[in-house]
């Protein structure tokens, strides 16, 4: 008998709304960014942040640009308080930067909560209550208008506290925590009870930041009930509507991009999703969606490991090498079709023109990676991924027939001893198709080039020196001649590439050739300061493998 029983649990909320218009909308712009890394996040770590963390986590958040910055819960603790304290009295708060502090609507919290920002130039106070039915009924043991005035209350006493502090600049911000299992009326209503006694007007708006404390649905009925609040609170124009998601159900990130499609102006979140329970609202996350449909985020996120380091040595979690957008194996395809097509795309991707790469939603190197790890081989990768590999490592173009080839080598490699590297790699096509220590020994050779080729090819075979003769036109097909009379095969040229490798004095010439050889198939291949020596060269790698099966089955 176990406890895991569907039955238990209930759908969650649906919302009646008629005519909804967030279907239909686009993002065209970031949202106002507000980070509660330093309250949210740190309430929900293990250890909670020391005094140098915090000073690095928010040294990070100031330098990515972000303006609204939650700091902590003052009134709760002693660290929190200190903290503030050391922001303003170190002059640590840029002139675009505000601080904001969060309090529960209870009065001696709230006196405190103001006392710790004294001096400073501006600040955001968040005062919260909690609105939804199980909260009312068995927390806080009050009725829909016992909740509503604990938040007039709430409300009253941070006007008033703010009133004995005229010099600093007030942003006044409430929360009806546990909205997403509030009622949307009353949600409205509460919002509206506390906007009467702020009295904001377009110049000064409140914020009103609308919680999914915890996800009870799916992004889709978030967004209903932002647009159910947008449409419906009266003074739209003097408030400033802001989320903070939660990723209980794990769709913090799309809950708040539907909501900002609902009506939504201003995001609230955590850099990398830390926060209670599954983290918050991953502002990382959301900024680089923004910024792979073209959008200016608005937050400098071009140096993610710097953001990974920081932010692993203050929450002490380690990042998911597959994070959205910035995990370590997110720009890296093992799978044979990816790296096929990921090499294609990339030899075609023209500088300067719209990105699209297969598998690749933005570019790697736009976040600081290269394309170095873009394409690593194991057992799942193909004869794509195998070439690209060499082309960047080597500089080697593979025709499609060695590729195949190879691949298959690579891959009975990567079955037994799992990822194989570049080196490895090269190693491999070199053991394989450069053949230059087989049965057969070329020891030189000379060509006359006239219109006509005739060489002269000096080779090693079992121990005995002998001198071929041959001549065609060109220098592989004089030595296909030289070696039919001496050997009797027959031997036929199915495909030839040659390419250069580096520049200047250091240029080096690759040749690949593939011979039919009595009706089978041999590639080879050779590498050479001389094109015409790489190519000879290729065509007696191309032997010597012949000559390799040959022996090999003689011994069978
Ligand atoms: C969804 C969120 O993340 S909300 C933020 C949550 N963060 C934190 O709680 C971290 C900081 N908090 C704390 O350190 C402590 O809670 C403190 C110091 C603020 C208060 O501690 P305590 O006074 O010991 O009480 P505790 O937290 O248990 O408070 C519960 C009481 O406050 C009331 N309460 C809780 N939240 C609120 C609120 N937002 N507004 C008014 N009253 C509230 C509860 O109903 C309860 O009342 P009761 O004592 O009459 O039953
Ligand atoms: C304080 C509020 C906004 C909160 O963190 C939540 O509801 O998740
Ligand atoms: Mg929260």
């Amino acid at each position: 008998m176990t406890s895991f029983d569907h039955r238990k649990y209930r759908p969650g909320p649906v919302v009646r709304l008629p005519n909804r218009q967030w279907p239909d909308r686009v993002v065209e712009r970031a949202p106002r960014w507000a980070s509660v890394d330093l309250r949210d996040g740190n309430q929900a770590l293990i250890e909670p942040m020391s005094v140098a963390q915090k000073r690095r986590m928010w040294a990070l958040l100031v330098d990515l640009g972000i303006k609204e910055i939650e700091v902590g819960f003052p009134a709760a603790s002693q660290p929190d308080y200190d903290f503030v304290r050391w922001l303003i009295e170190a002059g640590q708060i840029p002139a675009d930067v505000t601080v904001q502090v969060l309090v529960q609507a209870r009065e001696d919290l709230i006196v405190r909560t103001f006392e710790a920002l004294r001096d400073v130039e501006r600040a955001i106070v968040h005062v919260y209550n909690s609105t939804s039915p199980v909260q009312r009924d068995w927390v806080f043991g009050q009725d829909r208008d016992g909740i509503r005035a604990l938040a007039a209350r709430g409300a009253e006493l941070v006007r008033r506290e703010a009133a004995k502090y005229p010099g600093v600049e007030w942003t006044f911000q409430y929360s009806p925590e546990s909205f997403t299992a509030t009622e949307p009326d009353y949600a409205v209503e509460v919002c509206e009870a506390v906007m009467a006694v702020w009295e904001p007007t377009p110049e000064r708006p409140c914020i009103i930041n609308l919680p999914a404390t915890v996800e009870v649905a799916s992004p889709n009925v978030f967004a209903d009930q932002i647009e159910y609040f947008a449409t419906r609170v009266s003074r739209r124009d003097c408030l400033i509507l802001s989320v903070h998601t939660h990723n209980d159900r794990g769709g913090a990130v799309a809950a708040a991009e539907l909501a900002l499609l609902a009506g939504a102006d201003r995001v609230e979140g955590t850099l990398l999703g830390n926060g209670e329970r599954t983290g918050n609202m991953d502002i990382v996350t959301l900024a680089m969606n923004l910024y792979s449909q073209g959008i200016d985020p608005g937050i400098d996120l071009s140096r993610p490991d710097e953001i990974i380091q920081i932010v692993t040595e203050c929450t002490d979690i380690q990042l998911h090498p597959r994070h959205p957008w910035i995990g370590e194996l997110v720009y890296t395809a093992f799978s044979g079709s990816h790296q096929d097509a990921i090499g294609k795309c990339l030899s075609r991707q023209g500088r300067g023109s719209p990105w699209q790469v297969a598998y690749l939603p933005i570019d790697p190197r736009d976040v600081g990676r290269t394309y170095d790890a873009v394409i690593r081989v194991n057992s799942q990768s193909g004869k794509g991924g195998v070439a690209f590999v060499l082309e960047r490592e080597r500089g080697l173009t593979l025709p499609r027939w060695l590729q195949v080839e190879l691949a298959q080598i690579v891959q009975a490699e990567s079955e037994r001893g799992g990822e194989v590297n570049a080196m490895r790699i090269y190693d491999l096509f070199r053991e394989h198709f450069v053949v230059d220590q087989g049965p057969v020994r070329l020891l030189g050779y000379g060509l006359v080039r006239n219109g006509h080729d005739v060489i002269e090819a000096r080779i090693a075979e079992a121990g005995i020196e002998r001198t071929l003769h041959g001549e065609g036109d060109g220098a592989i097909a004089a030595l296909i001649d030289a070696w039919t009379r001496h050997s009797g095969q027959r031997v036929g040229v199915v495909d030839y590439r040659e390419q250069a490798i580096g520049e200047g004095t250091d240029a080096e010439a690759v040749a690949y050739v593939l011979l039919n050889v009595d009706g089978q198939r041999v590639a080879g291949a050779a590498i050479d300061q001389d094109t015409v020596s790489a190519s000879v060269k290729a065509v007696f790698s191309a032997i010597n493998r012949v000559a390799a099966t040959a022996e090999m089955a003689d011994v069978a």
